[in-house]
């Protein structure tokens, strides 16, 4: 299985990002842009970022009614990014047509639950039930809508995995034991994300805030 680690390239500077990438590519199997990126370089910082030879996860996290959110999938489509994320709470039709729309390349991925949430802050939203609840239903609308896959904490990853053995699985909130946590609050290790059953493994400020990048993605990689 090749590196199963796509690292978050969370900046809005490109110079910085270029540096990043190019200093973690042999340790790492993707690199993850995300909105602080695309809001500061568009389209034309994801081609240069293309350039660097990984495969590009372009999280925009689309949620819209389907109309817009099929028009900006297919607006994206010349990029050909290996992974688009969407977010499941869009609801069955935003899902079936932002796939609808995308390359055939590209992975769909449905956001269920954000990894920087716990069950109080669901209750707040008005979301009756567990996390874990909330992402099985979630990961089951997704599955039938036809997207790809769906990002998850690795609390519940097992289960969705289990459930729908064919789907792709993307887990962020990762730390290692000594990591400091910060916005993030269902977290697991990346062993214990993989063994799960992810198929991917989003990680950041990890590897990016490291004294040495390159080294922290070598030894993450290590770990797995
Ligand atoms: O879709 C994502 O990638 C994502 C979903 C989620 O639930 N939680 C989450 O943290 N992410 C992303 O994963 C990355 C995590 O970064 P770190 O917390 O620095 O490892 C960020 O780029 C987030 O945007």
């Amino acid at each position: 299985m090749s590196n199963r680690i796509y690292v978050a390239i969370d900046t809005p500077d490109l110079a910085r990002a270029q540096a990043l990438a190019h200093k973690v590519r042999h340790h790492v199997g993707g690199l993850k842009l995300g909105l602080e990126f695309f809001c500061a370089h568009g389209a034309t910082g994801v081609r240069e970022m293309a350039h660097i030879g990984l495969p590009i996860f372009l999280d925009l996290k689309l949620h819209d009614i389907p109309n817009t959110v099929a028009k900006a999938v297919q607006a994206l489509g010349p990029l050909a990014p290996a992974i688009l994320t969407v977010h499941a709470s869009g609801g069955r039709a935003m899902l079936e047509d932002a796939k609808a729309a995308a390359p055939t390349g590209t992975k769909v991925v449905a956001v269920t639950m954000l990894t920087s949430l716990d069950a109080s802050d669901l209750a707040e939203t008005g979301v009756i039930g567990s996390p874990a609840d909330h992402v099985r239903r979630l990961a089951d609308l997704a599955a039938e809508a036809g997207v790809d896959g769906i990002v998850c904490s690795g609390e519940e990853v097992a289960a969705a995995k289990r459930s729908w053995p064919k789907g792709f699985f993307v887990v962020p909130g990762v730390r290692l034991a000594d990591s400091v946590i910060g916005d993030q609050k269902r977290v697991v290790t990346p062993r214990a994300a993989v063994d799960a059953g992810a198929s991917i493994l989003v990680i950041g400020r990890p590897i990016t805030q490291a004294e040495d990048p390159d080294a922290a993605a070598r030894a993450i990689a290590g770990t797995l």
